[in-house]
């Protein structure tokens, strides 16, 4: 099998903040991750990848829960597991919620500051919260807060002891589009400011609108990395199916099927399938035509099925 390993238009320097050399991890006789190696950098980084891929192994074994069964995953050079100092140096947003909704988002962010025994927990807290705007609601339980407020809430949690390296793993599942926007804003701002970021996703479309730099891992491999620009390309000169639901999916049917990028649309109950003959420009004109016709878009997603076939085309060479 050839992966199609791309380097980055910026050539980058040797080492970096995070590196895994060689590394690869079994559970038992699964293979997760497969002989990866990878640099990252200041800045927003994306792990894109299918479900069950090796992303949350990886950052895993970034943020020192896993040992690497094979290989080293270095931070500035330290070793992450065994090593509770580089701990203060990265924090780790899990893809599962496991908040207590009776604390609020203040009491949360400082009790986070005490594990991580900080000087002045609730100055730490509060500069936290600030920093990902959750200022107003910080005396509000979490469990009044919306699905994008609480993972705000727990990116401050992560970010309590100001660390530089940030990993996120899906933090975008379950958002609606707006919430969405704002953890971009923020991973944006972050990593202007320095951190380096590393997210984890199974979406193209939201990798492509955070980070500059992606590393695409597929059935435990490494099948491309580098400028996104270049790996959209690849994965997006081809036909793509999305599950679309909307407030009038007729109307919205009949609007796209004139244009060229739409090469067959089939109505369900459930909402619509669309074949686009283009994903680049199906992804631009869908909004367009959406807000021109006055309708809602309430989900758009490429379907698992189009997704996994173009993550294995990466791995065809
Ligand atoms: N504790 C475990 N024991 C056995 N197998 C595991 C364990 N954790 C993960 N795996 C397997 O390792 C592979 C990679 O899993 P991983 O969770 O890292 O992938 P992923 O890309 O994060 O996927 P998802 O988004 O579905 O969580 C999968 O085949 C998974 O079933």
């Amino acid at each position: 099998m050839t992966t199609q390993t791309l380097q980055a238009e910026t050539k980058a320097p040797t080492s970096g903040v995070v590196e895994l050399s060689t590394v690869s991890r079994w559970y038992g006789n699964v293979v997760a991750v497969n002989d990866i190696s990878m640099t990252l950098n200041p800045g927003v980084t994306g792990l894109l990848g299918p479900n069950g891929a090796g992303k949350t192994t990886v950052l895993h074994m970034m943020a020192g829960f896993l040992a690497p069964s094979k290989g080293a995953v270095t931070i500035d050079g330290k070793p992450t597991w065994r090593n509770p100092a580089v701990y203060r140096d990265l924090g780790l947003v899990t893809e599962r919620e496991s908040v207590h909704g009776y604390l609020t988002a203040g009491q949360f962010v400082t009790a986070c500051a005490k594990m991580q025994k900080l000087p002045d927990p609730a100055a730490a807290a509060r500069r936290a919260l600030e920093q990902v705007e959750m200022t107003g609601a910080a005396d509000r339980r979490i469990e009044t807060f919306s699905k994008g407020m609480r993972q705000r809430t727990r990116v401050a949690a992560a970010l309590v002891h100001e660390p530089r390296v940030l990993l996120l793993d899906e933090p975008f599942n379950g958002m609606d589009p707006r919430q969405r926007m704002h953890m971009m804003e923020l991973l944006h701002r972050l990593g202007d400011n320095g951190h380096t970021i590393l997210f984890s996703s199974h979406i193209l479309e939201e990798v492509e609108q955070v980070a500059g730099l992606v590393q695409v891992i597929v059935a435990g491999r490494l099948a491309a990395s580098g400028d996104y620009r270049r790996i959209r390309r690849l994965m997006t000169n081809r036909p793509h199916v999305f599950a679309v639901r909307s407030s009038d999916d007729r109307r919205l049917a009949v609007a796209l099927i004139a244009e060229k990028s739409v090469a067959g649309i089939e109505i369900e109950a459930t909402g619509m399938t669309v074949r686009a003959a283009d994903y680049g420009n199906f992804t631009r004109v869908l909004p367009r035509i959406a807000l021109d016709q006055g309708i809602r878009l309430q989900q758009v997603v490429p379907s698992d099925e189009s997704l996994e076939s173009v993550f294995s085309y990466l791995l065809e060479g």
